[in-house]
């Protein structure tokens, strides 16, 4: 074994393993660099055990509806069991990871890795230096936690997959992905949920028909939020923790969770000593083909910043070692991703929202609110919300948002025509499927409202 590599990936996460795996199978000799698990926030500790999670609460709602189909239920919860069969996954999954990665040939070395410069990487734990034609920084992100009296005492999406009783209630801060996914899982197993967030509606960013409509459905099923207040300090009150927010009210809960953004992993890589640049957010800065400002030095995934999901930082990694191992120059297009939130309801997003879409030109707007079909029986009045927003008189679709179940496997398939430049004209040639939610999205007759010249019309 020589200490000499094509590429050092530091990182096995989503981005660092598909870019290792590529350019072995294109013929480098490709070492990469591991601290924690294999597999990265996504298999460990993102979206995959999330989402089991979220499959675990949605239950709650099945067994709410379950009734008027005739069924009766008499369910418990047991959260060890759960959190063993996550467990039970993940590792498989990881082990899958490895293989993969072994396959090829690439070296994985458990260890953590220090950049020493252009060429140079340390392995802190061995104290061995590798050399590489390139390196590869696939470091990610960590939650950011807000320096505040006593925010040791509060978890973050890190522990909250392993802890090791659910508590009685939970504080959760931040009104991003994190926050309403996991308020959606905690209050779905029955903890007694509360979000608190600065702002003046959760989801900031979104098309506002899905930031209300998630709002109303949070609310429903009895997650409290609090808006326009933050976390101050918090303190040990015996076996709870006392907040204190920034209005002065202090209250108790069984547990306090930070979902408060995640910042990129930089701090003491020795990037600086190799003299990679750094964006104003402290992201590593990288062109369209994930260079850094140092040639020999690439970055991908949530390190450099642009959008922090799996897919992309997949993307990315795969595009870089066509590149750069398969003399295959491609640069990701970041213009039109889809993405999905996995709360209850669910939300499903891609293109321009309403209030930019409107900025850009005249437009059309066909949205839908309905009773799924799944609800009709039982006394639930929630709505789903299907929202289609295109170029004027039926011109190129700009974006779609839907809100309600199965709003992430829409959105996916919604990606394709999207991708092709579709038109309405385009949606409407598709016979509808029916019954189904999808099929307003290929039935929208003439649009509910419209933008002219930046003024709303109708509606
Ligand atoms: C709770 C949660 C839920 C999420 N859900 C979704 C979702 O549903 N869909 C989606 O698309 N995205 C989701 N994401 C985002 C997604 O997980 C990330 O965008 C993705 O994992 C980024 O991949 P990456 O390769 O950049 O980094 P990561 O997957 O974070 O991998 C980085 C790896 O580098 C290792 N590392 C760091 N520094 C060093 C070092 N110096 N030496 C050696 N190793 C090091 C880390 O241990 C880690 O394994 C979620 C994230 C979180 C936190
Ligand atoms: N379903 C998915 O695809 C999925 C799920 C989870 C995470 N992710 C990715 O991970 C990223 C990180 O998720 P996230 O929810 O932590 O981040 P986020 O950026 O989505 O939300 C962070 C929230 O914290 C608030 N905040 C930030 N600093 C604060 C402070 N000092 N005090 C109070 N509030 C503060 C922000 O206003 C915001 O509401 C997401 O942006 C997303 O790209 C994706």
């Amino acid at each position: 074994m020589t200490d000499s590599y094509d590429l050092v990936v530091i990182g096995a996460g989503s981005g660092g393993v598909r870019a290792a795996r590529m350019a072995a199978t294109y013929g480098a000799k490709v070492a990469i660099i591991e601290e924690f698990r294999v597999g990265g926030t996504c298999v460990i500790r993102g979206c995959v055990p999330k989402k089991l999670y979220v499959y675990a609460a949605r239950f709650h709602d099945m067994f709410d509806v379950a009734q008027s189909f005739g069924w009766q239920v008499d369910a418990s919860f047991d959260w060890p069991t759960l959190v063993a069969a996550k467990e039970k996954e993940i590792t498989r999954l990881e082990a899958a990871y490895v293989a993969n990665l072994e396959k090829p040939g690439v070296e994985i070395i458990r260890d953590r890795g220090l950049v020493t410069g252009p060429n140079g990487v340390h392995l802190v734990g061995q104290g061995r230096d590798l050399t590489a034609k390139y390196i590869l920084v696939a470091t990610g992100a960590h939650p950011f936690v807000p320096p505040i009296p006593g925010a040791e005492l509060a978890i973050t999406s890190n522990e909250a997959f392993d802890l090791p009783a659910l508590p009685h209630s939970i504080l959760i801060e931040g009104g991003g992905y994190i926050a309403v996914e996991f308020a959606t899982i905690f209050a779905g197993l029955g903890v007694d949920t509360t979000i608190i967030y600065r702002g003046d509606c959760i989801l900031r960013g979104f098309d506002e028909d899905m930031r209300r409509g998630l709002e109303a459905g949070l609310t429903d099923r009895g997650i409290k939020l609090i808006y326009q207040t933050t976390i101050k300090s918090l303190a040990k009150h015996g076996k709870d923790i006392s907040a204190t927010f920034s209005d002065g009210v202090t209250a108790p809960y069984g547990a306090v969770m930070f979902a408060t953004g995640r910042n990129p992993n930089v701090r003491g890589l020795g990037l600086d000593k190799a003299g990679v640049k750094l964006t104003p957010m402290g992201a590593i800065a990288v062109d369209a083909w994930s260079q850094s400002s140092v040639p020999s030095i690439y970055a991908v995934g949530d390190v450099t910043g642009r959008a922090a999901l799996t897919p992309v930082a997949i993307r990315e990694g795969w595009y870089f070692a066509e590149t750069v191992f398969n003399d295959n120059k491609l640069a990701v297009d970041h213009s039109q991703i889809p993405t999905a939130v996995f709360s209850d309801p669910e939300i499903g997003v891609i293109g321009l929202t309403e209030t930019e879409a409107a900025t850009h030109g005249d437009i059309d707007v066909y949205l839908a609110r309905f009773r799924p079909m799944m609800n009709t029986l039982s006394t639930r009045t929630e709505r789903m919300i299907l929202k289609l927003i295109t170029e004027k008189d039926g011109g190129k679709v700009l974006g779609c948002h839907i809100l309600g179940s199965g709003a992430a496997e829409m959105i996916q398939l919604v990606a394709i025509p999207m991708g092709m430049g579709a038109s309405k004209a385009d949606l409407d040639r598709a016979i509808a499927l029916h019954p189904s939610a999808a099929e307003e999205l290929v039935t929208f007759k003439a649009p509910t409202y419209t933008y002219r010249d930046g003024e709303k019309i109708g509606g």
